[in-house]
This record gives structure tokens, sequence and C-alpha cells, in this order.
């Protein structure tokens, strides 16, 4: 995707900051992204010792937390993310994640988060080689988070990719997202024959790269456990176009920006 970020001055506020809900540059914004929040607001990427020792990962953490250790990284991790209305074209609210990953202790954050949402949803223990073959992880943002969680979970990584990147005889498959069109690739050896693979991205909003994704991976023999993300557009009802059960950490825009 082209297009650059906007100055620090002219960013959307982070997700639970007071100002969130206007939708317009406030000039208070340089003093509050997460980043460099005000004196009285809790940095958001300065997790507690608790969590912070929990994010190394490691079954001690894992069995003394669990549910209450997953549900308090979201509540920070949402904090983490950022919004910038009309990119990268108009009437598109665009969740910028970029600052989890600026953040070592966000970073860890989302990683332990997506150990214990995979743990959960299919049914594993955090720490331990899982049942999950292979995490799929589509381009870009996909790549932040993928290949970690992938090293965590004892799986391999596949890559879908945009057309003319990987070599070899390769599947392709078009589709519509928020704001555009394309297609996406994997090599057609990528995946063996009923290999589990769980597909990681950062968003699902319209559900069109998803829903591509699973197709690619269907056509090369996985059997397709479900899709993880870090975020849901809800109001978009991406979810509805997958046929493979659906994880999110976080939720939000349950309405896009009005025009
Ligand atoms: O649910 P959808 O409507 O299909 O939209 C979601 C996709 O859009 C974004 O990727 P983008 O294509 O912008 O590429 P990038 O990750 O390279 O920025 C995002 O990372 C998802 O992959
Ligand atoms: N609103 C949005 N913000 C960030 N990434 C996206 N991908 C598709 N829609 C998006």
């Amino acid at each position: 995707m082209s297009g650059q970020a906007a100055p620090l001055g002219q960013s959307h506020p982070p997700h639970g900051h007071p100002e969130n809900t206007t939708g317009t540059t406030q000039a208070s914004d340089k003093a509050s992204t997460s980043s460099h929040p005000p004196p009285s607001k809790p940095d958001p990427t300065t997790l507690s010792p608790g969590q912070h020792n929990a994010a190394q990962g490691g079954l001690a953490a894992a069995a003394a937390s669990g549910p209450a250790e997953l549900a308090n990284l979201k509540v920070t991790l949402k904090k983490g993310l950022r919004q910038f209305p009309d990119f990268p074209s108009p009437g598109i609210l665009f969740e910028d994640i970029m600052p989890i990953f600026a953040s070592h202790s966000l970073h860890s954050g989302l990683i332990r988060a997506l150990e214990l949402q995979v743990a959960d949803v299919f049914d594993t223990t955090p720490g331990e080689h899982s049942d999950v073959d292979v995490v799929v992880g589509l381009e870009s943002r996909g790549f932040l988070f993928g290949p970690t969680l992938a090293l965590r979970l004892g799986a391999g990584f596949v890559p879908v990719r945009k057309p003319g990147k990987l070599p070899g005889q390769c599947e392709t498959e078009s589709y519509k997202k928020e704001y555009g069109e394309d297609k996406f690739q994997m090599q057609a050896d990528a995946i063996k024959q009923g290999q589990r693979v769980v597909i990681v991205d950062d968003i699902i909003a319209t559900g069109g790269s998803a829903a591509a994704a699973g197709s690619l991976v269907k056509k090369l023999g996985g059997d397709l456990l479900g899709y993880v993300f870090i975020m849901e557009l809800d109001f978009l009802k991406g979810r509805d176009k997958l046929d493979a059960p659906v994880h999110t950490l976080l939720s939000g825009q349950e309405e896009g920006l009005k025009q």
C-alpha cells in the first residue's frame, strides 16, 4: 500500500482516548499518541510487571493467568492503536497498528495475546507444541507477527503474497477489499495435504483478503482450522464471507466514517 504516515500532530488519538469519538483532528493529539501520553494518562506501551513477565511466554505464566491475562492484554493493545480518517482514500477510517510494533512491551504483549487466543480457541496449551502445523500470514501486515506466532506454536510459516513475488508454480485468487481490488498468490507446494492451518492477518474489514487466502489454502489441500485477526471492523461483516471459525483480539468501528 502506498502513502505516508501523517505527522504526529495530524494523527487521530488512540483508542480509549476521550477525544477518540469526534473523528476530528485535535491540537492536543501531539501530546496523546500512544508513544507520548500526557502525564495523567498511563502509558499503554508499558505493561504491568505481571503482564510483562507473561508476555515473554512460558507455561508458568500461562498457568498463573490465562483468560484474565488475555483480557488485560486486549485492553492494553487497543489503547496502542491509532486511527487516521480518510486514509488511504476518502471515507476510510484507517486503523494504524504500527505503534504496537514500535513498542517492545506492546509487541511482546501482542504475541503473547495471540498465543493465548490460539491456545484457547484451538484447545492447546500455551508454551507447548500446538495442534497447528502451519501459520499462513497475509502480505504485508500479516508478516509482522505471523512468523513469531508460528515459532511460539511450534508451527511453520507460509506467506500469501501479492502477484509476481513468489517463484515457481503458484495458485492465484482475485479479491476485493475495503479500499480496492487485488490478487493473492501462494506457492503450490507450500502446504502439504491435510496440514492444519491457521490464517492470520492484522485486520478483517470486508473479508475479501481473508476469503481469498482461505480459498488458496484449501486449493493446496490444507485443513483450515480458522482465522485469527488482531482487529475486526464489525460493521463491514467480513466474517460472513469466511467458512472457517473467525477469532479476533479486538473489535471496533461499529460504523465507518459518516460522509
Ligand atoms: O478485509 P479486507 O477488506 O480484505 O481488508 C483487510 C486487508 O487490508 C489490509 O491490507 P492491504 O491490502 O491494505 O495491504 P498491506 O497489509 O500491504 O498494507 C489489511 O492488512 C488486510 O490484509
Ligand atoms: N480501515 C482499515 N484500517 C486499516 N487497514 C485496513 N484494511 C482494510 N480496511 C482497513
